[in-house]
């Protein structure tokens, strides 16, 4: 039979304790309800004895919530304990007390003051008060990394004789190594005499960048719950990236035994925007799982093997985890392989010989720019190989908006060198432009996503604009632009969809024609 493995998200609470992170109410909830889809065992929802704030978050997440656990930290004192305990009354069963008490030599000394044998009576008589409230009690041997090993068994014994049902084991300032922490859960679970009432639990901080190799070696050993964040927001370096402890037991299954767990993995990345939009912590890059670039390949050689077999230089899929494809965005580092079949993709049928031409002048373009866009290409294509396209290009473009000004847009079209130019108001400044488009092609269409990101950083960064426009064509188009201006960025993705939507009607059709994607 295979062996359940729980994850405990602590965003809300440890996640929170993040400089910069705090979250108010709706906040909070939006990341509840969120964990709820992505399949979260249990959700620490904050620590309600810190401020009316936090009680009133862990208070309502515990009554909206309805699939999850919901936990609530409290010291090892009545106080803390009982606003635990009320706030989280309203999730009745499934609420959870989660008590933390110190137990290395340095905490007990010089933070708590407190000896070995005050520590035991403290733990033992603090899970025996909640268990007056509620039957799920979790206890924390805080530091327990750097817990003598003879004590920290004594505290695990007596916090499950006390009545814990889940002994938590936090390597809380990222000390630990996966070798020492395998041998730290293998020596709880084969010396605590009472250790099968409890389910063991660890909770692993970034400090040495080993959180997730420190919790899959906890795994190995016998832990059964992890306690991490999404994005890995926390303290210092953060806690435990939750996102790649999951993907890392699915994807190398065979290093763990045989163990399951209840994540909806194809969450993943939306719950990483939500916390990442909620609390501002934002995402790197190169990120794994979560980062914009995870699944993005830009050098020849790897495009070539991926457009060969996806296998090559990836070992998950994508679309497992919530992303929609591989990306394989262009750069000077492309190869011919990627930017013929970027080609094809744009509806561009030519020769190898013109290939070979529009893949020299690509290599030029690519060297003075970070990204050679499906613009770009296109031009480059119209440009080598003196095509008559029949395509629109930007010439100029005006716009007028703010608080007291009806926004308008003036703009200017190229066409196989004939100049067009018309106005229009709008909703907004980007609507302005697009209706000016529209008026000058005459092609209408239905904006049907926008989105803008940062392609560099800075204050001059280049924002890069896509939009999904429906022109009545079997799929809806993607278009792309980039520049330091947005609203020129949304113009110059507009005219690249309104040109694309062109070309499909002209060539015949390709498999696939989402721009940027395989
Ligand atoms: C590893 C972790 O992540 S632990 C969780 C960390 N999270 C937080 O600290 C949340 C935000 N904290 C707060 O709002 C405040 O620190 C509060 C409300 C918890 C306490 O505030 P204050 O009463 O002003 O105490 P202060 O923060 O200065 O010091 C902590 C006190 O708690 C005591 N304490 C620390 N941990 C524990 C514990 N697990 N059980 C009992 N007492 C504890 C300390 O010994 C100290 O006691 P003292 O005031 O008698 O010296
Ligand atoms: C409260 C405990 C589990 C904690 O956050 C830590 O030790 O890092």
């Amino acid at each position: 039979m295979s062996d359940q493995i729980y994850f405990f998200d602590t965003t809300l609470r440890d996640g929170e304790q993040c400089p910069g992170a705090s979250m108010n109410l709706r906040e909070k909830l939006e990341v509840a309800r969120q964990m709820e889809r992505l399949g979260m065992d249990v959700i620490e929802a904050g620590f309600p004895c810190i401020s009316d704030g936090d009680f009133e978050a862990v208070h309502t997440i515990a009554r909206e919530i309805k699939k999850c656990r919901i936990a609530g930290l409290a010291r090892c004192v009545k106080a803390d304990i009982e606003a635990a305990a009320k706030a989280l009354e309203p999730a009745g069963e499934r609420a959870r007390i989660h008590i933390f008490l110190a137990t290395s030599k340095l905490h007990m000394q010089f933070k708590l003051k407190k000896a070995e044998s005050e520590i035991l009576r403290m733990a033992a008589e603090g899970v025996s008060y909640a268990k007056q409230f509620v039957q799920d009690v979790e206890f924390s041997p805080e530091d327990a990394s750097r817990t003598d090993l003879d004590f920290l068994t004594k505290v695990v014994e007596t916090v499950i004789d006390a009545g814990a049902t889940t002994v938590n084991i936090p390597d809380t300032v990222g000390y630990t190594t996966p070798d020492e922490f395998y041998r730290i859960i293998r020596h709880l679970k084969e010396n605590v005499p009472n250790i099968g009432k409890a389910v063991i639990s660890v909770h692993c901080h970034n400090d040495l960048g080993l959180a997730v190799a420190n919790s899959l070696a906890a795994v190995r050993a016998g832990a059964r719950q992890v306690e991490g964040t999404i994005n890995g927001i926390g303290e210092r370096a953060g806690n435990v990236a939750l996102e790649e402890v999951i993907m890392a037991l699915r994807t190398r299954a065979g290093q763990f035994g045989d163990v399951t767990d209840n994540i909806n993995t194809k969450e993943i990345v939306r719950t990483s925007r939500i916390v990442a939009r909620m609390s501002g912590m934002q995402v790197q890059r190169s990120k794994a799982i979560v980062g914009e670039n995870a699944f993005a390949h830009s050098s020849g050689i790897h495009q070539h093997g991926i457009l060969n077999c996806r296998e090559t230089y990836e070992v998950m899929d994508p679309q497992a985890v919530g992303w929609g494809a591989t990306e394989l965005p262009l750069t000077k580092h492309s190869g011919r392989a990627a930017v013929k079949s970027r080609l094809e993709q744009l509806g561009h049928v030519l020769t190898e010989e013109e290939v070979n031409t529009v893949f020299e002048r690509f290599k030029k373009v690519g060297d003075s720019k970070k990204f050679v866009y499906d613009d770009d290409l296109s031009a480059i294509v119209d440009d080598s190989l003196h095509a008559s396209t029949g395509l629109w290009e930007l010439d100029f473009l005006q716009f007028v908006a703010g608080s007291h000004a009806r926004p308008t847009a003036t703009v200017g079209l190229l066409k196989e060198g004939k100049k067009f130019e018309d106005s229009s108001t709008g909703n907004g400044a980007v609507d302005a432009v697009i209706k000016a488009i529209e008026r000058i092609t005459r092609r209408k269409g239905t904006l049907k996503g926008y989105s803008v990101n940062a392609a560099s950083e800075g204050k001059d960064a280049l924002g890069e604009v896509t939009v999904h426009v429906d022109f009545g064509q079997p799929k809806p188009i993607v278009g792309k632009g980039a520049s330091t201006d947005v609203i020129e960025a949304s113009a110059r993705a507009y005219l690249n969809a309104v040109n694309r939507s062109i070309r499909m009607e002209n060539m015949p059709q390709p498999n696939n024609l989402d721009a940027g994607t395989i």
